[in-house]
């Protein structure tokens, strides 16, 4: 059952240093057909100001389980809490934004037209100047008041990008928008993320390129048919495995699967 909405985040103290819980996933479980487990039992949670991975093969249910934070399917079972929120509330759904995996934007607006409508959205307005800045910076200088239709495949991502950059969210939720962007776009959002982590925001970030999470994710979380089967920080899984890509084949090749 989710919790009331306004229960605080949930605190804990690790050294000498307080740790708040901005996603707080319990016991998450879901089925589509009513038959099958998509998600069983998934909990995990993402601390203020981190950077969390989440890796698995195809259809181990990283975007189902992204749609149940996002309420995008109804939870059926658990508990997701926003910020101390409950998942469907508006005070949670004001804490998140979710970039996801295809590449849908409104075509009919430029990117300009869609940044405002976000800020409308988020009531937050929109930084035009920032979002002009980072247009030039990931090399899309002049394009902002262009339709986002004329936008190529990567343009269109690192568009998903700056929208994130610019509403700067509590938590940024990533499924797999890297994808397709070139390497000196992927360098700026890496460094963008960081920032991000910095100012105290938190990204939950779905990707198969774990050299990526090497280099970003404070912990990576593996979730594989639905289970989760391990939730490290990332020097740990390192110092342990010698790579996330090992930890994974390692966990796929097992008799334990
Ligand atoms: N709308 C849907 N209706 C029925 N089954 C679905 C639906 N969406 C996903 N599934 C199934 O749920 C399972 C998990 O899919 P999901 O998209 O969550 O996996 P994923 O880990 O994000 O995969 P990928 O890495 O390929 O994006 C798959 O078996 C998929 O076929």
């Amino acid at each position: 059952m989710p919790g009331r909405p306004g229960t605080p985040a949930r605190r804990t103290r690790r050294r000498n240093e307080v740790t708040v819980t901005l996603l707080d996933i319990r016991n998450v479980s879901y089925s589509y057909d009513g038959t099958v487990n998509v998600l069983a039992d998934v909990s995990l949670s993402v601390e203020e100001g981190t950077i969390v991975g989440l890796v698995g093969p195809n259809g181990s249910g990283k975007s189902t389980l992204i749609k149940n934070i996002f309420d995008l399917v109804r939870l059926q079972s658990g508990s997701l809490r926003v910020g101390g929120h409950e998942h469907a509330s508006p005070e949670a759904k004001a804490q998140g934004m979710y970039l996801s995996s295809n590449d849908y934007l409104p075509e009919f607006l430029t990117a300009r037209e869609y940044l405002s409508l976000l800020g409308d959205l988020f009531r937050t307005g929109t930084d035009h100047c920032a979002a002009l800045e980072l247009f030039r910076r990931f090399s899309m200088e002049g394009r902002y008041d262009h339709l986002i239709e004329d936008y190529s495949h990567g343009m269109r991502k690192k568009t998903q990008l700056v929208s994130a950059l610019v509403m700067r969210r509590p938590l940024t939720v990533i499924d797999e928008t890297l994808n397709g962007i070139d390497l000196e776009a992927l360098h700026l959002s890496e460094r963008e993320f960081r920032r991000l982590r910095d100012e105290g925001r938190s990204i939950l970030l779905c990707t198969h390129d774990f050299a990526v999470l090497e280099r970003l994710a404070d912990r990576v979380v593996f979730l594989d048919l639905g289970h989760v089967v391990s939730d490290e920080p990332t020097h740990e899984l390192i110092a342990e495995h010698g790579s996330v890509a090992t930890m994974v084949f390692d966990h796929l090749g097992s008799d334990e699967r």
